[in-house]
């Protein structure tokens, strides 16, 4: 049983940063949606893959079924904190019935779409983005969160036809579990951690499936429709993800960027065939600050909706992270504890874990 909705019970949100804009219903961008030009003109796009010139600056590669995968995660997560997966042996066709299904659920009407909204205190469900209220400005932007089985919540949206759309969610989230374990470790040995030294592996685990049963992890499944006005609006606001790491999906549409020191914002456009891998704020705690969490942000499009599904990977949420290293630069910290305080105090919540 999931314990990571219990970490958002303490800080129940207003209904006003759950519920988003009905977006098929206008045609201008209102007010509480436009935000300063200079907050999103200042990207840098990126053309290709693998030059690095003024022009084009490509993340790092990592192929999974490489000889030297270790080498190349640990140089990315160290100092990119996001590389592109590919070789990952997730089926092409699985990754695009999850996109289809994702797309036919923001595609209901806004009234169906409320029927599963997220509660104010509640992790699954229907809504605006969870970092909302840390803006003066709303995103251009709806979720729709899955922990597990989306059952309850299928069966409202579809009374007659919710299996399917469950077994695709289901389906996808057990091999994204295998998966993001596979990468975990490789993360880890890089910096010289090994299997046996996990320290949220339960002592009854034996094999690495069992080991690998031991996360806790949420679907993301994210529409940013077409916008009137792309110079002012934002999909999803500057922000690090909470969990060790995140595998993202993009639709054909770009849109996500990251932020690189002494660069800016670098754009990272969708490659079929590949995710794009982040690294997030329990890994940067786990790994005592030698992998970053990496800030990114998402920008719209004015004539393509655009669709991404981010795979949010813990430990679980009762279990306790200290970093590995004899000289901590971080206290130790439970998932559950470290996620509310990131409710409470967003990017500050890492400065808080500092001894
Ligand atoms: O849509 C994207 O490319 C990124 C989504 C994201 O950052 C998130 O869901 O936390
Ligand atoms: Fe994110």
């Amino acid at each position: 049983m999931a314990t990571l909705p219990e970490a958002y019970k303490e800080i129940p949100l207003a209904l006003k940063h759950i519920i988003p804009l009905d977006f098929k219903s206008i045609d201008s961008v209102p007010d509480s949606h436009a935000w300063p030009k200079t907050n999103i003109n200042n990207d840098i796009h990126v053309q290709s893959e693998n030059i690095f010139d003024e022009k084009s600056i490509s993340i790092p590669v990592v192929d999974l079924m490489a000889p030297n995968v270790e080498e190349t995660i640990g140089g990315a997560c160290q100092t990119w904190g996001v590389f592109r997966l590919i070789n990952h042996g997730i089926p092409a066709n699985l990754v695009e019935e999850v996109e289809f299904q994702t797309a036919r659920l923001f595609a209901l009407p806004s009234e169906l779409k409320m029927k599963v909204l997220r509660s104010p205190g509640g992790a699954t469900g229907y809504g605006a983005p969870r970092i909302t209220p840390f803006f003066p400005k709303f995103m251009w932007h709806e979720g729709f969160t899955i922990i597990g089985s989306p059952l309850g919540h299928a069966r409202e949206l579809w009374p007659h036809d919710y299996q399917h759309f469950c077994d695709v969610m289901e389906n996808y989230q057990k091999q994204m579990k295998a998966l993001a374990y596979k990468i975990l470790i490789l993360m880890l040995k890089s910096i010289g951690v090994s299997e046996e030294e996990l320290n949220w592996k339960s002592s009854s685990s034996s094999s690495s499936s069992s080991m690998a049963a031991e996360s806790e992890s949420a679907l993301q499944l994210n529409s940013f429709p077409t916008c009137p006005d792309p110079t002012i609006a934002i999909g999803l606001a500057d922000h690090t993800d909470s969990m060790l790491f995140t595998i993202l999906h993009q639709s054909p549409t770009k849109g996500l960027q990251i932020f690189k020191d002494g660069i800016g914002w670098i754009t990272v456009p969708p490659v079929a065939g590949s995710f794009v891998v982040n690294t997030g704020d329990l890994l940067h705690i786990y790994s005592n600050g030698k992998f970053p969490s990496v800030r990114h942000r998402v920008l719209v499009n004015k004539d393509r909706h655009r669709y991404s599904v981010g795979f949010f990977y813990g430990p679980p949420s009762n279990s306790r992270i200290a970093p590995l290293d004899k000289c901590p630069i971080y206290r130790s910290v439970t998932v559950k504890e470290f996620l509310s305080l990131k409710a409470k105090y967003l990017t500050d919540a890492i400065s808080l874990m500092k001894i």
